[in-house]
Order: structure tokens, then C-alpha cells, then sequence
């Protein structure tokens, strides 16, 4: 069942156009991640569905019910049934955590408003801490409170405007599991901004990618990982490019050699190409690499450089810098790797950063 239906939302702020005609449909009970660097408009889109702007064009609707039309309906935002988190908290600091959870359920008494608060506070692990202001609370732990506040009302959408991004990292990925896992206990949908892929893909069922006002792909983690439309969903989503290679008579011809095209390049034309890939398509050269065409290359090492548990590589790969785990041993300063042909992707030659976006 969709629950939100975003039918060619288009936005302008005097002369810029923050978004182009975005549509997209979020399913009751999805968690939707939307991706893209800054200025890309997410927020914009977000405070659309929030009701904190109206549309310039296009129309949105909300459990089936059209909440705004350019020039038409529309509905305000404490009608919409949502809850809200932000990246500042936006606690009340003279309230303590509980009362901050229970100010969306006044219309309930004192009694069974901070009955329900302090369950929530518990489900989101504070229930030791209910009694304490904001001031008293870590980063984290005011926005669980901010997070217990926007579930607490049983909203059908939650809405997160980068939650995470004020937290230091081990705390981000513990709270970015808490919300998955407490939004989905819920049944609740999700719309989750952010600019870090690693974070999309770690918790949404869906990620869109947007750039320049526009949605460019909107797929399941694991399609955004493997199958990117565009060289810049690639690069965004972690790919590492461009080399220039050449398709020609079934062969893939690539800086390092020449192998027979692999089967994901079926239908593709003669000519030539951006090849992009993934850290996890270079292998070590003696580990087992199974059945599937690969090319021996050799990476010049940089540098090696901490990165918490395992060390990283960082090499130069015929004109591209990249890094790599620290697991294979250089010699004479080079390391000997595999690509798996199975694993890279081609896009036309000139999509190499954004041009691509308004294709
Ligand atoms: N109130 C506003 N007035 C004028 N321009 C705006 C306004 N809000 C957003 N914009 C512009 O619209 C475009 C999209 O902005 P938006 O905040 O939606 O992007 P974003 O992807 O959320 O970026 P960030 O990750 O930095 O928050 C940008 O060019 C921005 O400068």
C-alpha cells in the first residue's frame, strides 16, 4: 500500500530551482533513505511532505489524501500526522526528558501522557534518565529523547533531516539501529536524509539518490550498490573511476589489459567508456577469485594509513587513487591485484561528475 505519493513535486526559491519535478512513492511501512550531497534538495523535499512549504508544482498525497497541490488543496502540517527528527534535537531545555516526550500528547492528562512517554523513553533505552534536562544529556542521548518525542504520537510518517550527523561515528551507527529497529517494531514508514551512503544503505529498504533538485535513481541498497544508472550514483555511492575503456567486438578493453566483455556489459555498444568499480571488485592476487574473468593488475602503493581496526593501502591504480584494506603484502612498493570483470560498470565517457544529472 503506498502511503505517500509524490507526483512531480517542483520547488523554486527566487531563481533557484531547489527541486525538478520529483516523484516517488513510499510504501506503509518502508524506510526510504534519500541520499545526495549538499544542496541537492533533499531538505527541500522534506519539508514539502513536512508541510513547512507549499509546491510551485506537482502534488503530494498522504495515506490517499492530497495534502498539497500547486495552487489548490492543502493541508497543514499538525494535520499530516507526522512525527519529526532533526540533526539539532530541538529539545525544550527547561523540560526535563519525559515531559519533552510527553508535550505531543497533552490532549491525554498529565497521568497517561507521561505513562506513554516514559514507555517510549524506555524503548528507546533513556528510562534510568527520564527525570533529566536535556543539558544533562549527551548528544546521543537527547536524540533518542528527540526520537521518543516524534514516535510517541504514533505518527504513520517519520521524518529525519540527517539525525546523525552532530554524533561521533560508533555512536551514529548504534542510534542509526536504534531507529531502524524502533521504527520497524512500529510499522511506522520513514523519510531519512542524508549525505552518507553508508548509512542509506545500512538502513533503508529503498535509497533515492538525489542531485541538483533531481531524483536520480531510486533502488534497493543492493541495486544501488550493483546496477548505478549514472557515473554519478556510482561515484556517490563509493565507486571508484574514471579510467577510460573501449568495448569492441565482445572484448572490454581497459587501461590494465583486455578481457572478453563480462555478461553485465551485454547490450552494450561498441565504443568508448568511464569504467567505474568497487574497492570489493580488487582482490589480492592470491585470493580465490572462483570461475569469473579477471585482469592481474599492479597498484603503486602511496601510503598506508590507520583506519580503526585494519589498516588501509592507499595506491594509485593506473591514474586513480584509491584505498584498499591492508591485507596483501606490497613488494618493491607494488601491489599485485585481481579485478573481477564481473564487477565493474561503464557509462558514457563524458558522465564523469555531475553532467550526467540533467541527462
Ligand atoms: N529558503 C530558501 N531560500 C533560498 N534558497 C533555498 C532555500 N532553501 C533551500 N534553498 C536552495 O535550494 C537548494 C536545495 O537546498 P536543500 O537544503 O533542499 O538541499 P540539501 O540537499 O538538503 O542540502 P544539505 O545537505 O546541505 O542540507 C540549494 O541550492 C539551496 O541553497
Amino acid at each position: 500500500m503506498t502511503l505517500l505519493h509524490i507526483d512531480s513535486a517542483h520547488k523554486r526559491y527566487g531563481a533557484i530551482t531547489a527541486l525538478h519535478h520529483v516523484s516517488l512513492q513510499l510504501q506503509a511501512g518502508e524506510i526510504l533513505c534519500l541520499l545526495g550531497p549538499s544542496g541537492s534538495g533533499k531538505t527541500t523535499l522534506l519539508r514539502l511532505v513536512a508541510g513547512l512549504e507549499r509546491l510551485d508544482g506537482g502534488a503530494m498525497r498522504l495515506g490517499g489524501r492530497v495534502v498539497d497541490a500547486a495552487g489548490g488543496a492543502w493541508l497543514p502540517p499538525e494535520q499530516r500526522q507526522l512525527g519529526m527528527v532533526f540533526q539539532d534535537y530541538a529539545l525544550w531545555p527547561h523540560l526535563t526528558a519525559l515531559d519533552n516526550v510527553a508535550l505531543p500528547l497533552h490532549r491525554l492528562g498529565r497521568g497517561a501522557s507521561r505513562e506513554r512517554a516514559r514507555h517510549m523513553l524506555g524503548q528507546v533505552g533513556l528510562g534510568e534518565l527520564a527525570e533529566r534536562h536535556p543539558h544533562a544529556l549527551s548528544g546521543g542521548q537527547q536524540q533518542r529523547v528527540a526520537l521518543a518525542r516524534a514516535l510517541v504520537g504514533k505518527p504513520r510518517l517519520l521524518l529525519c533531516d540527517e539525525p546523525l550527523s552532530n554524533l561521533d561515528a560508533g555512536l551514529r551507527e548504534e542510534l542509526r539501529d536504534l531507529i531502524g529497529e524502533v521504527v520497524r517494531e512500529h510499522g511506522i514508514s520513514a523519510l531519512y536524509i542524508t549525505h552518507d551512503h553508508h548509512e542509506a544503505l545500512a538502513l533503508a529498504d529503498r535509497v533515492g539518490v538525489m542531485a541538483q533538485g533531481r531524483l536520480l535513481q531510486l533502488s534497493a541498497p543492493m541495486d544501488l550498490l550493483h546496477k548505478p544508472q549514472t557515473a554519478f550514483v556510482a561515484r556517490f555511492t563509493g565507486a571508484h573511476g574514471p579510467w577510460p575503456a573501449t568495448l569492441r567486438a565482445g572484448r572490454l578493453h581497459a587501461p590494465w589489459g583486455v578481457v572478453d566483455a563480462p555478461p553485465q556489459l551485454a547490450g552494450q555498444v561498441d565504443g568508448g567508456y568511464a569504467l567505474y568499480l568497487r574497492a570489493s571488485a580488487l582482490r589480492a592476487d592470491d585470493a580465490e577469485n572462483g570461475a569469473q574473468a579477471y585482469w592481474p593488475v599492479r597498484a603503486r602503493v602511496l601510503g598506508r594509513r590507520p583506519a580503526g581496526e585494519r589498516d588501509e593501502w592507499r595506491v594509485d591504480l593506473h591514474g586513480v587513487q584509491l584505498r584498499l584494506p591492508a591485507t596483501a603484502r606490497p613488494a618493491d612498493g607494488m601491489l599485485d591485484l585481481r579485478i573481477g570483470a564481473a564487477q565493474v560498470f561503464l557509462f558514457p565517457e563524458t558522465s564523469t561528475t555531475t553532467e550526467d544529472v540533467a541527462a
